[in-house]
């Protein structure tokens, strides 16, 4: 966790600045003139903030006198020619009083990215409505992970991103396209496992018209899309060979050829890749192209379950119910030691979306000011709880009415979350996401939120059946 010291004489903007730094995972000490900064050993922190003009000596003289630690200048707007005059003495930067959140927490983001602080900073990562959120947790796997972010993003490489699902795969791939050259360009971000594998194709691809059956008119693709920017393909194991062909060809040449078209056309995308399979196994059943894999394969970036985060996860916990409360307008509420006991011991197989859906659950349910284990519902609707029987064969599955969606299957005494979950827990071992689809008599589609909302992620060790 990066330490800050704010120098600032008046008291509610100290204060307040405090509370915003804290609030996104900084640790903060303040001092109100140049010789109290002094006198806490600037030298700990990894950055000092300090307000221009102090009671006694100005904020300036701090640069030299705490150097090799950054010193970033607060300034109103009035006096800019004074900020442009720190800078010359050597401050890593300006803000301008009075500054704008986000502005300032990018600022400090950057600066001390840029000065390679001891540890390495979780990146701000704007999220799709612009707003700049850091990742939470400081574990030393997520260091790695952060360090990894920072020196891979500006190189303009291919990356593969590995962990389980809802550890933050995507995340990562936005940091990398926010911090790379290409961040004023598109991020396109398609998950290969929503996207029926008929239409894959043509929807990353592009086609012309009349290409096949229902191309009534020429379509350009998500990966011409992404022309000038990054492609972010989550669930790259999910994609069909001949579609993992074509984009092995953008990837060597440069090109992209629609379907149904004999014309080549230059692209130039970064491709970041997703997955939480394991590519190299895939290969050798022929599921996966070991040559792709090779292409893709240039930088890696390994995401540690949340069950291997030690005390992140009640940090990240916290964040998450801050967000939850606020947009369930219910603020006060806080986890009761009992249920902050049971997040930190329970192995969080959705990992942080698990998390999250669980205490979304508890700010629903919650009575009082606290919320309490039961409130979360771990082992009872969330989470995949360690199969105890051998899973039945396909015959034994529950007939469900494929033309029906599972909305309306009957299920006795189960609830139809229940039910859902049951059936794909019993099954997914031996059938494939289309199998399981169809037999809910919902859409691949539908299949991946539902397990993403009810936090029951596929089984890593589950041998994918070619569809
Ligand atoms: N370190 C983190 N700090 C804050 N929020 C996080 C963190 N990691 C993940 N999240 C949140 O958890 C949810 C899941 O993250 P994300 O979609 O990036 O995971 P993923 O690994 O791509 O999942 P999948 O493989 O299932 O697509 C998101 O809402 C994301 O904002």
């Amino acid at each position: 966790m990066s330490r800050i010291l704010i120098v600032e004489d008046e008291a509610i903007i100290r204060s307040a600045l405090r509370r915003l730094l804290e609030r996104h995972d900084y640790r903060v000490e303040e001092a109100g003139s140049v010789a109290e900064a002094m006198a806490l050993d600037p030298q700990r922190f990894d950055l000092v903030i300090s307000d221009l003009r102090l009671p006694g000596e100005p904020g300036t003289e701090l640069i030299t006198r705490v150097a090799p630690v950054a010193v970033l200048i607060m300034t109103s707007y009035a006096s800019m020619r004074s900020a442009v005059d720190a800078l010359k003495l050597g401050a890593v930067d300006y803000v301008a009083k009075p500054f704008d959140h986000d502005e300032l927490l990018e600022t400090v983001a950057r600066v001390l990215h840029q000065q390679g602080s001891l540890q390495a900073t979780p990146p701000a990562i704007a999220d799709p409505g612009g707003q700049a959120r850091p990742m939470i947790g400081n574990c030393e796997a997520m260091q790695r992970v952060y360090a990894r972010i920072s020196k891979t993003a500006p190189a303009d490489v291919t990356v593969l991103i590995q962990g389980e699902s809802g550890t933050g795969k995507e995340l990562v791939a936005r940091a990398l396209h926010q911090q790379s050259k290409r961040a004023k360009a598109s991020l396109i971000c398609v998950n290969c496992a929503a996207i029926p594998e008929t239409l894959i194709e043509s929807e990353l691809f592009g086609h012309e018209k009349g290409a096949f059956t229902g191309a009534s008119a020429a379509r350009t693709g998500l990966v011409e899309a992404a022309d000038g920017g990054t492609l972010f393909l989550d669930e790259i194991g999910e994609l069909p060979l001949d579609a993992q062909a074509r984009l092995l060809r953008v990837l060597q040449e440069g090109e992209i050829r629609k379907i149904g078209s004999v014309e080549t056309r230059h692209v130039d995308v970064r491709l970041i890749a997703a997955t939480h399979r394991d590519l190299q196994a895939l290969s050798k059943t022929g599921e996966f192209r070991l040559d792709l894999y090779y292409r893709l394969n240039v930088m890696q970036i390994d995401l540690p379950p949340l069950r291997e985060r030690e005390d992140d996860v009640l940090q990240i916990a916290d964040a998450l119910l801050d967000k939850a409360c606020r947009r369930h307008e219910r603020g006060g509420l806080r986890l009761s030691r009992a249920a902050r006991d049971e997040i930190r011991h329970y192995p969080w197989p959705g990992n942080v979306r698990e998390l999250e859906n669980a205490l979304e659950r508890g700010v629903i349910l919650a009575e009082g000011h606290l919320i309490h284990p039961d409130d979360l519902g771990l082992t009872a609707a969330s989470g995949a709880p360690p199969m105890t029987r051998r899973p039945a064969p396909p015959q034994e599955a529950p007939a469900v009415d494929k033309t029906a969606s599972v909305d309306s299957a009957p299920a006795d005494d189960l609830s139809l979350e229940d039910y859902f979950q049951h059936f794909v827990l019993e099954n997914q071992d031996h059938m494939s996401e289309t199998e399981l689809a169809q037999k809910l008599g919902i859409s691949r589609k539908s299949l991946w939120e539902r397990r993403q909302r009810l936090g029951i992620p596929r089984k890593k060790s589950s041998r994918r059946k070619v569809d």
